[in-house]
C-alpha cells in the first residue's frame, strides 16, 4: 500500500494527541508522510511532534507565537508558519487522510477548505456539522471527499450502520455520560464552579468539551451532528444518561433489533477506526471484562436538568444557520462561565437569549448557506451573547 500522507488540525490538545500516540505506534514517521500539523498556544508541544512525526510544516493558529515555534523547529527541517491564512495553505497541500480536532466553530474553514481537494476527512470537531452540516456534506460530495466521524457517539453509529439501509433504522439512540453534576441535586448546580465542571467521570478530554458534558451542552451538539451526519429525522434521535460510557450509542432498526456499539471510554478507539478504516487493526484500548463490570446502567435525560437538551431540539427543528447561532452563544457562554462572569445554569439562558433575539427575523432559516453567512451568523451571536452576558453579570 502507499505511504499515506497526513495532516492533524488541533494536534497539541486531547484528540490531536491521541492521533499522534496512534499515528506513532504504527510506525510514525517510517510509515507515513506527515504533511502538516496545527496548534495553537503550545508551540513547543508542535514543534516536539512536528520533529517526532518528520513533518513538512507545523502551523500555529497565533501570529504571536510565530516566533516561538520557529525557535522551536530551529535546526529541523520543519517549515513553520502562523495564523488563519497559514491553516488555509495547510489545507490546501495534497494530504490522503485528514484529522480535523480543533475545538470550537474556529475548526469549520480549514475542514471545509480540505474537503474540496477531495481528501478523507477524520471529523471530531463537531461545530463543522453543527454550524454548517449541510454546507459539509455538500462539499464533500461535490469534490469527491469523504468524511469519516469521530465522535465516539457518532462513531459508534457508523460502525452500527455497516453493511445496512439507513432506511431500515428506526431510532438512533446517543448516550451521555451525564457529566459532572449527574447526581447533584438540582438546586446545587446554580454554584457548580468551572474547576468542579471540568473533571469528567469517565474520559480524559480538553477543558471545553469536559464542561459541554456537566451542561449537556455536548450532547445537545451531538444529537444535531446525528441529525446533520446521518440525515435522519430528529424525532428518531435520542439522548439517554449511560453513567458507565461503555456503550456509546445504539441503532434501533424497523424489525426492533438494537445494535449497541460498546467499548473502553477511550477515544484512540473511534480515531484509530477512522485511521484504518475500512479496515481494522490492533488497537491500544483496553478489552472489557462483563463479568467484572457486571451492570450497565441507563436513565432518562431530563430536561429540566439539562436544558441544553430541548435547546437542541428547537435548533434542530429551526435548521438553517440556527446551528451556527446556537454553537457560537454556547461557545460565549462558556467563556463567561470560565471567565466566573456568569453562574453554570447561567449558560443555557443565554444561548436561549441569543437564540430569542436572532430568530426575531427570518436570517436564520432563510438565508442560504454558505461559509461567509455561517461566519457572519457566529459574529452576530457572539456579541448578542456578549450582551446577555453584561446583562447577568450587571
Ligand atoms: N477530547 C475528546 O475526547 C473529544 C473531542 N471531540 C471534539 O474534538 C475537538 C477537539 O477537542 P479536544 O481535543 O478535547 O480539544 P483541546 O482543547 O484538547 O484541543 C484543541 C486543539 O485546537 C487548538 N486550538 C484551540 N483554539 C484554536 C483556534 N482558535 N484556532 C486553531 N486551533 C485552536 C489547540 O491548540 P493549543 O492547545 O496548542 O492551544 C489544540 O490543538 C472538539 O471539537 C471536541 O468537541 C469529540 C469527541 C471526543
Ligand atoms: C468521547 C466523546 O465522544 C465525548 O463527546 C463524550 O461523549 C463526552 O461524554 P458525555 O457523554 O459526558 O458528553
Ligand atoms: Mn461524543
Amino acid at each position: 500500500m502507499a505511504r499515506r500522507r497526513i495532516t492533524i488540525f488541533g494536534a497539541t490538545g486531547s484528540i490531536g494527541e491521541n492521533t499522534v500516540d496512534l499515528l506513532t505506534r504504527q510506525g510514525g514517521a517510517d510509515a507515513y508522510d506527515v504533511v502538516a500539523l496545527s496548534g495553537g498556544r503550545n508551540v513547543a508541544r508542535l514543534a516536539e511532534q512536528a520533529r517526532a512525526l518528520k513533518a513538512d510544516l507545523a502551523v500555529t493558529a497565533y501570529p504571536e507565537c510565530y516566533d516561538d515555534l520557529k525557535a522551536a523547529l530551529a535546526g529541523s527541517s520543519v517549515e513553520a508558519a502562523a495564523g488563519t491564512d497559514a491553516l488555509a495553505e495547510a489545507a490546501d497541500r495534497p494530504a490522503d487522510w485528514i484529522m480535523s480536532a480543533i475545538v470550537g466553530a474556529a475548526g469549520l474553514p480549514p475542514g471545509m477548505r480540505a474537503l474540496k481537494h477531495g481528501t478523507t476527512l477524520a471529523l471530531a470537531n463537531k461545530e463543522s456539522l453543527v454550524t454548517a452540516g449541510p454546507l459539509l456534506l455538500a462539499t464533500a460530495k461535490a469534490h469527491g471527499a469523504r468524511i469519516l466521524p469521530v465522535d465516539s457517539e457518532h462513531s459508534a453509529i457508523f460502525q452500527a450502520l455497516v453493511g445496512e439501509e439507513i432506511d431500515a433504522v428506526e431510532r438512533i439512540i446517543i448516550t451521555a455520560s451525564g457529566g459532572a453534576f449527574r447526581d447533584w441535586p438540582l438546586d446545587a448546580l446554580a454554584n457548580a464552579t468551572p474547576e468542579q465542571a471540568s473533571s469528567h467521570p469517565n474520559w480524559d478530554m480538553g477543558q471545553r468539551i469536559t464542561v459541554d458534558s456537566a451542561s449537556m451542552f455536548n450532547k445537545a451538539l451531538e444529537l444535531i451532528e446525528t441529525k446533520e451526519y446521518f440525515g435522519v429525522d430528529p424525532a428518531r434521535i435520542e439522548a439517554v444518561v449511560h453513567p458507565e460510557s461503555l456503550i456509546h450509542a445504539l441503532v434501533g432498526f424497523r424489525d426492533g433489533a438494537i445494535m449497541a456499539h460498546v467499548g473502553p471510554p477511550d477515544m484512540r478507539h473511534a480515531i484509530g477506526y477512522a485511521l484504518n478504516w475500512p479496515d481494522r487493526r490492533d488497537l491500544p484500548v483496553a478489552r472489557l471484562d462483563l463479568a467484572q463490570i457486571g451492570q450497565l446502567n441507563f436513565r432518562p435525560a431530563c430536561e429540566k436538568r439539562w436544558p441544553a437538551l430541548r435547546l437542541a431540539r428547537e435548533v434542530m427543528q429551526a435548521g438553517g444557520l440556527t446551528g451556527a447561532a446556537f454553537n457560537a452563544a454556547k461557545e460565549a457562554a462558556l467563556d463567561a462561565f470560565l471567565a466566573r462572569r456568569i453562574g453554570f445554569t447561567q449558560m443555557a439562558e443565554v444561548v436561549e437569549d441569543v437564540l430569542g433575539r436572532l430568530s426575531r427575523d427570518s436570517t436564520l432559516t432563510k438565508s442560504p448557506l454558505s461559509l461567509e453567512k455561517v461566519l457572519e451568523v457566529d459574529h452576530l451571536a457572539r456579541e448578542a451573547a456578549a450582551e446577555a452576558v453584561s446583562a447577568l453579570a450587571s
